[in-house]
């Protein structure tokens, strides 16, 4: 069942596009939004969100029309925007305790066991007393999905929650989420592809205001199928090969460059077919190669 639908969303800024005809359909659990800078995911998000208005199409959150009950979707969301700023003389628990407030949750016993049921949630409950200023970049993001689930909401918006995270944040943020399960609706959106190839089952992927490809990761590693090659070249040639190819990623093995290549025709005479990954997938949406 679907609980958020976008059907023909256009946005432009200043008469330059940047949504265009946007189709997209989410049911409960975490559905990931992939695109390069610029693709259009924070507009997206911000719409999702009741920040920014559009100018076509319809949007419907949890049988609500975002366009004439902004104030009762606002009820169902909790919202992690992309630039997280928090007051960070406030300690943990008092950021908590201010957000729940401002969302509503005036009984100060019911306020009291969410904050902490979602300190315990995120992980946070050794450091609730300490100033947000002495937080890590991770502990901070943690803060902020915690933030964003007072109040009990539906649905929950994360725009590029992991960007300018160690590889370690980033896997205990995921650990955070992946455990929120089916109980949300959840968007995440991210350009890093391991954000998401374990933890969503559907994604969509975004570029220059359109959705490219809509689906699960399975599938969408299956568009690169037939396209990803193997191409081992004498070192000295880097160069000459790294232009002339969409290369995707290489590595040095002793005197050799090996390419991992994207094309639609086998790119040399020893080029190796390969099992496509979901970040080929995405790369054959991306430069619109497709098996
Ligand atoms: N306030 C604005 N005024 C004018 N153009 C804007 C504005 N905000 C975004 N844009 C343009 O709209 C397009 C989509 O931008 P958006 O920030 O939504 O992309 P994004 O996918 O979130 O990129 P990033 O990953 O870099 O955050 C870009 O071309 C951007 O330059």
């Amino acid at each position: 069942m679907h609980t958020v639908t976008v059907e023909g969303l256009n946005k432009t800024y200043r008469s330059v596009p940047a949504l265009s005809n946007i189709h997209l359909e989410l049911g409960t659990g975490l559905f990931g939004l992939l695109g390069p800078n610029g693709a259009g995911k924070t507009t997206l998000m911000k719409i999702l969100s009741t920040v920014l208005p559009y100018e076509e199409g319809r949007v419907t959150i949890y049988d609500l029309d975002l366009a004439k009950e902004g104030e009762k979707v606002r009820g169902l969301l909790g919202y992690l925007p992309q630039h997280f700023y928090v007051p960070l003389q406030f300690t943990g628990r008092e950021l908590l305790h201010y957000v729940g407030s401002m969302k509503g949750l005036t009984d100060q016993r019911q306020r009291t066991s969410q904050v902490e049921r979602l300190l315990e949630e995120v992980n946070l409950l050794p450091h609730a007393d300490k100033k947000i200023k002495s937080f890590s970049g991770g502990m901070t993001r943690r803060l902020g999905i915690a933030q964003a689930l007072l109040g009990d909401p539906k649905f929950i918006i994360l725009d590029e929650p992991t960007a300018g995270l160690d590889p370690s944040e980033r896997i205990r943020f995921r650990n955070v989420i992946e455990k929120l399960g089916n109980d949300y609706t959840i968007i995440l959106s991210t350009h890093i592809i391991s954000d998401i190839e374990t933890s969503c089952e559907k994604v969509a992927v975004l570029n220059k205001g359109s959705v490219r490809y809509q689906g699960t990761t399975v599938n969408l590693a299956k568009r690169a199928a037939g396209c990803i090659w193997e191409l081992q070249v004498p070192y000295a040639e880097y160069d000459h090969y790294a232009k002339e190819y969409t290369v995707i990623a290489s590595r040095r093995e002793m005197n050799h460059a090996v390419f991992r290549v994207i094309a639609q025709e086998p790119p040399h005479l020893q080029a190796v077919a390969v099992q496509p990954t979901i970040e080929d997938g995405y790369m054959a949406v991306i430069n619109g190669v497709t098996g």
